[in-house]
C-alpha cells in the first residue's frame, strides 16, 4: 500500500492557510498514487493554546467535513492527524480518521498531555483508545507524547493493531528520544508504526524526521528537515511473519506483571 505522509509546516494560528495546505497536499498525494494519508499533531492551530477559544475545531464539524470530504471524493484512506476542537467549554487534541469510503472509524483525544508545552494548563486529555480498521488494515493511533508510555501502545497492539500511527509535532532538541521510542514502541509490539511530524515555521522548533519503521524495528523512511510529502510503499501482510519470529505475545505473564505493577 502506499502511504503518503506529510510534513506539513504548520503556520501558529493560521487556521485557513492550514486547512489550504494541507487540502493541497492531500490532492497532491492521491494524484501521486497515494492510497492512505497521515498528517502531523495539531494541523489546524499549531501550538497556539492561548488562543484556543477563536481558533479550537467546535465538536471538529469543520475537520470532520474536510476529512470526509476529501476521502470519499479521492478514494483515499486518511489519518487525519490531530487538530485542536472544543467540546463544550473544553478543549481536546483530537484525532480523526477516515476510511476511503468516508466513514469515520476512528476518533481519539490525546490521552498523555505534555506539561513541557503546559498542554496540561489548556487542554483536556482523552480517556479511550484509538482502535479502527482501514479496509483490512488493523490499526490504532496516538499522538506524540503517547509514545512514552509503552502500555498505552501495547494496549492497542494487544487489542489487536498490527500498525500504530503517530502523529506528532515533536521538538528537534528531543528528536532522538522521538526515534528511539518509536523505534522501541515497533520492535516491542512487533507492529507496523507510522509516524508523521511537522516542519516548523522559524519562531517554533520542529524538524520533522517522520519515521515509518517495520514490526522488525527496520526504519523505512526518515523525513526530511523540511516540509515534505512523501510516498512510501509499504507491505503490512509481513506482521504475522515477524510475529511468528519470536513470539512475544505468546511469551507475555500478564498474571506476574498484574501481582508487582504499582499504581
Ligand atoms: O515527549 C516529548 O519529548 C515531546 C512531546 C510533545 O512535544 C508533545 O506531546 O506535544
Amino acid at each position: 500500500m502506499k502511504i503518503g505522509c506529510i510534513q506539513l509546516n504548520v503556520g501558529f494560528g493560521k487556521v485557513e492557510e492550514n486547512y489550504e495546505r494541507a487540502e493541497s497536499f492531500i490532492r497532491e498525494a492521491a494524484s501521486r498514487g497515494a492510497e492512505l494519508i497521515v498528517l502531523p499533531e495539531m494541523w489546524n492551530t499549531g501550538y497556539a493554546l492561548e488562543k484556543l477559544g477563536e481558533l479550537a475545531d467546535e465538536n471538529g464539524e469543520r475537520t470532520k467535513a474536510f476529512l470526509k470530504n476529501l476521502a470519499r471524493e479521492l478514494n483515499i484512506h486518511i489519518v487525519g492527524g490531530s487538530v485542536a476542537t472544543k467540546q463544550g467549554d473544553k478543549f481536546f487534541n483530537t484525532m480523526y480518521t477516515y476510511n476511503r469510503e468516508g466513514e469515520l472509524v476512528g476518533e481519539y483525544s490525546k490521552a498523555h498531555l505534555f506539561r513541557l508545552m503546559n498542554e496540561d494548563q489548556y487542554l483536556e486529555a482523552g480517556d479511550g483508545m484509538n482502535r479502527f480498521a482501514l479496509g483490512d488494515i488493523e490499526a490504532g493511533g496516538v499522538i506524540c507524547y503517547d509514545i512514552r508510555f509503552p502500555e498505552w501502545l501495547r494496549a492497542h497492539a494487544l487489542d489487536g493493531a498490527k500498525v500504530l500511527f503517530v502523529p506528532a509535532q515533536w521538538p528537534t532538541p528531543r528528536i532522538d528520544h522521538w526515534k528511539t521510542l518509536l523505534q522501541a514502541r515497533a520492535i516491542e509490539n512487533q507492529c507496523f508504526v507510522i509516524a508523521v511530524n511537522r516542519i516548523s515555521r522559524k519562531v517554533e522548533n520542529f524538524n520533522g524526521q517522520s519515521m515509518i519503521i517495520e514490526p522488525w524495528g527496520e526504519v523505512l523512511w526518515t523525513g526530511a528537515e523540511d516540509e515534505e510529502l512523501a510516498i512510501i510503499d509499504v507491505d503490512f501482510s509481513i506482521v504475522d511473519e515477524v510475529r511468528g519470529r519470536i513470539p512475544v505475545y505468546d511469551d507475555r505473564r500478564p498474571n506476574l506483571y498484574a501481582s508487582v505493577v504499582k499504581e
